[in-house]
């Protein structure tokens, strides 16, 4: 470029007009700092200009290497997992790594005292936590005095005041080691315009070279220990919006110790019939003998009676002998739509019970009067009561406004259960107050292939509920000591059932620890105590009228006197009258309204 002394631009350098103006486009103000250079410090950019655009070409060349060398480390050279908020194998990482000497050492890390995310599921929390703290306050002799239960509820206060911190890797790339390799950790939050969404994450594991043998053994042992933590408690999963805010999957949401099947009281064969029907279900070879007859691999149940008959704790039961998942799904969620229910159904695993309770309470489920389906064979055979009504007869629920309230149809529930897209494998087990209300198709063979009804405890199951609230735990029974004997509570007095005062003559197993050298020790005690129990409850059973309360209205009311059994006989007279009562007010006070209703419309 020529420099040009008549021209005044020519002072900016050895560029012309045009170059100018092309660098005031690329650099905004260029014209004016190279004039303010110039004339203060007498600096002309110009002369410099190449090195400038070399310095710029280079940064930029370098800045495209070192994204394409990423690129192409991170593809042929570096192994990487990633791992979803939504997924279970994000909790097995997440309490993995909490357990991981190495995070003690790290210096970024999210700090928090939440105790439902992550791996610490509700209850989880508590069983993790508790460190074996009940077990100070059982010690000793098993003696409740006072003074005892000030200390333990002091500790337990100050415990609770105190809330686990919990440490989780901050935002961004963690390095560490795992047997002896160097491993990434990189923990990223995604933006996502989902309103409900609040914490897109993910995890991303990486180690260096094509074989990523180290991570699959690093999140295989992450699993087994999640899994081994669990032990034999029963886990409880929940159909809800999975985090990209899209779709619904399942998620953990709790796990609780199993449930003794003989503390379900119900009629024996019943029960055994359904805990025989499912083993029968899962035994080996049935799922290749229901194939070989062209019959699709699925059981269905439905337990009806009245509110806190048993169904669910049987379902809970069972799920706890069998040492299966429990899949809750509630169909009167809003916000569940035909495509979310097959996805929820699509990921069922292939033994599980999905459970919908109270399944009547969902307006699809509801009987569309005339069914375009046959009746179903337990209607058939006799073992539905009737129909009472139909929310179609009155005009008042369409199938259109179902579909509205609740976003499923009954037949995109009913495809779902048993359509040609269905999972297999999986036990539904529904559960209703109203078995009358539901809808024919949704009750037929195939889809529900067995009812089990449930009653209002007779005297029978009355005496067997007293005796389960009072008698000395199984677990209790093996034990040798009675350290932390539940009997050791109770109060009965000398000889049968004694309705007098029962501050005199009480006898309890308090000081089990001497009376174990004693001929007739704990072990013996422990019988007495177990006969005076039987004959106690069959006391107690004779003063409830049969067939009037249900299981858990009557262990409420044991409840309130645990550590009583002959109080709670002595009670219970008045207790049944004041019940009765109240029923009667309440049975009065809904005839009025529904007569009001009447005479209103
Ligand atoms: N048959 C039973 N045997 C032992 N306990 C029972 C029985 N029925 C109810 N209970 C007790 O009553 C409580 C409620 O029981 P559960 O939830 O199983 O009743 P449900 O029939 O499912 O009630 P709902 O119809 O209202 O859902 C539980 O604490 C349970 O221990």
């Amino acid at each position: 470029m020529a420099y040009n002394q008549s021209d005044p631009s020519s002072t900016r350098g050895s560029i012309s007009q045009s170059d100018t103006a092309i660098l005031e486009v690329l650099i905004p103000g260029y014209t004016f700092i190279s004039r303010i250079l110039l004339s203060y410090l007498h600096i002309d950019l110009a002369a410099y200009l190449q090195y400038f655009i070399a310095l710029a070409l280079f940064g930029v060349s370098m800045r495209y290497l070192s994204e394409y060398l990423t690129q192409f480390f991170e593809t042929y050279l570096v192994s990487t997992a990633e791992m979803r908020l939504d997924d279970e194998l994000f909790n097995y990482f997440m309490y993995w790594w909490s357990r991981q000497r190495h995070v003690k050492r790290t210096n970024r890390f999210l700090a928090g005292v939440r105790t439902n995310g992550y791996w610490s599921d509700g209850e989880d929390s508590d069983h993790e936590d508790s460190d074996g703290e009940d077990d100070e306050w059982e010690g000793g002799n098993g003696s409740m005095s006072a003074e005892s239960f000030d200390d333990y509820w002091t500790k337990v206060i100050n415990r609770d005041k105190y809330k686990r911190l919990r440490f989780t890797p901050a935002q961004g790339r963690h390095y560490f080691w795992y047997q002896g390799r160097l491993l990434m950790l990189d923990r990223r939050y995604e933006q996502t315009t989902a309103r409900w969404v609040l914490n897109n994450e993910k995890l991303y594991l990486s180690c260096l070279g094509r074989d990523p043998s180290i991570i699959h053994k690093l999140l295989s042992d992450a699993q087994h220990k999640f899994v081994e933590r669990d032990g034999s408690r029963t886990i409880i999963y929940r159909g809800q919006r999975c985090s990209s805010g899209a779709t619904f999957s399942w998620s953990r949401c709790m796990s609780r110790p199993p449930r003794p099947l003989d503390t379900v009281i119900l009629d024996d064969a019943q029960k055994q019939t359904f805990l025989a029907d499912i083993e029968d279900y899962l035994e080996k070879g049935t799922a290749e003998w229901y194939a070989e007859h062209g019959i699709p691999y699925r059981r269905g149940y439905l337990l009806s009676g009245p509110p806190g008959t048993g169904k669910s704790s049987l379902c809970f039961a069972v799920a706890g002998k069998l040492g299966l998942k429990i899949y809750l799904l509630n169909l009167s969620s809003r916000s569940l739509d035909e495509d979310n229910l097959y996805s929820l159904f699509s990921e069922l695993p292939r033994r599980c019970i999905l459970l919908v309770e109270d399944v009547d309470t969902s307006e699809i489920t509801h009987s569309r009067g005339k069914s375009i389906f046959p009746q179903s064979a337990a209607s058939k055979a006799g073992n539905l009561p009737p129909k009472t009504s139909s929310p179609d007869e009155t005009g008042k629920n369409t199938s259109k406004e179902k579909t509205e309230q609740t976003g499923i149809t009954l037949s995109s529930l009913l495809n779902v259960l048993d359509g040609v897209a269905a999972s297999e494998g999986r036990i539904l087990v529904m559960t209703t107050n109203h078995p009358e209300k539901l809808d024919d198709a949704l009750l037929r063979a195939g889809r529900v292939d067995m009812q089990i009804e449930f009653r209002l405890a007779i005297s029978e199951d009355i005496e067997k509920l007293y005796q389960s609230i009072y008698s000395v735990s199984r677990e209790e029974r093996a034990r040798p000591s009675p350290r932390r004997e539940t009997g050791s509570k109770l109060r009965l007095q000398n000889g049968s059932a004694d309705h007098g005062d029962e501050s005199k003559g009480t006898e309890n197993l308090d000081n089990g620890e001497a009376e174990e050298n004693k001929p007739n020790g704990v072990q013996g005690r422990r019988q007495i105590l177990q006969s005076r129990i039987a004959s106690l409850a069959k006391d107690f059973a004779s003063l409830v009228p049969s067939g009037e309360f249900s299981p858990a209205e009557i262990q409420g009311y044991l409840l309130k006197h645990k550590d009583h059994p002959e109080r709670a006989i002595r009670e219970v007279a008045a207790w049944v009258e004041d019940e009765k009562e109240k029923k009667r007010a309440k049975k009065e006070a809904e005839t009025k309204a529904k007569e009001s209703e009447k005479n209103g419309s």
